[in-house]
């Protein structure tokens, strides 16, 4: 079954490389984006998000994260443009944060990070015929990741933060029906573009990676309830508290990163 990793001492991204050699390949991700060495290249048009037809289906705790998945049956909840040429369909989205206090995003912006980092994770299912295909295809993923810092209440996350009781327990699954992501959008959708990878295990080079410039704001009394999750299951003993789960930046390797307007 799935090789065991985590974020511990043991089994921390430190470790990965041992069961994914991948992890010291050539494109991974994150990295720490730097605006001033970042090109700005006209050619990158704006990026469209057509989540108005979105199906959410449920919400559940995988052991490393939450995460919300979809129904991505047919191209109702797409992301195109940008670097992009073809739609991306909405497949899930998930979230990595630090521990109280301490930031956790994966992505770092000139050597600063923020509190936590939102990715909504799209497949090309014009070039492949399911997901696990294209998470394996250079070009077959499209992240879009959304950067989180504390301040006020975040008007619409307690959707979200008020379902989180339900799947405390690692493998915990409730239903999560009616959610549309684009609430959790910032004003601007201006960017920046990269190739990369996973940043968990399996570690697949297969994403094109678009970082919103502008982060969200969200509550430290909204963040707090992240971190009641746990990474443990509800048999085992140890209750472990699901917190900074985030890989550091990992390097560049000659990458360029483009920047839109
Ligand atoms: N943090 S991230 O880069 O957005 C990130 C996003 C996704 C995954 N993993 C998956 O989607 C798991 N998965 C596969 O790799 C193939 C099928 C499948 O379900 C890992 C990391
Ligand atoms: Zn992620």
């Amino acid at each position: 079954t799935g090789k065991h990793w985590g974020y511990g001492k043991e089994d921390g991204p430190s470790i990965w490389h041992k069961n994914f050699p991948v992890a010291q390949g050539s494109r991974q991700s994150p990295i720490d984006i730097v605006p001033l060495q970042a090109s700005h290249d006209s050619s990158l048009g704006p990026i469209v998000l057509n989540y108005d037809h979105c199906t959410s289906l449920n919400i559940y705790n995988n052991g490393h994260s939450v995460v919300v998945e979809f129904d991505d049956t047919d191209d109702r909840s797409v992301i195109q443009g940008g670097p992009l040429d073809n739609p991306y369909r909405l497949k899930q989205f998930h979230f990595h944060w630090g521990g109280k206090g301490c930031h956790g995003s994966e992505h770092t912006v000139a050597g600063n990070s923020y509190a936590s980092e939102l990715h909504l994770v799209h497949w090309d299912a014009i070039k492949y015929r399911s997901f696990g295909e294209a998470a394996t295809a250079s070009d077959g993923l499209a992240v879009l990741g959304i950067f989180l810092e504390t301040g006020d209440d975040h008007r619409w996350l307690h959707t979200i933060t008020d379902a989180l009781y339900m799947v405390k327990y690692k493998a915990s699954v409730t239903d999560f029906k009616g959610f549309n992501p684009k609430c959790l959008l910032p004003s601007s959708l201006h960017y920046w573009t990269y190739p990369g990878s996973l940043t968990t295990p399996p570690l697949h080079e297969s994403v094109i990676w678009i970082v919103l410039k502008e982060p969200i704001t969200v509550s430290e009394k909204q963040l707090g309830k992240f971190r009641m999750l746990l990474f443990s299951g509800e048999e085992e003993d140890q209750r472990i508290r699901m917190e900074n789960n985030f890989r550091p930046p990992q390097p560049l390797k000659g990458r360029k990163v483009r920047s839109s307007n």
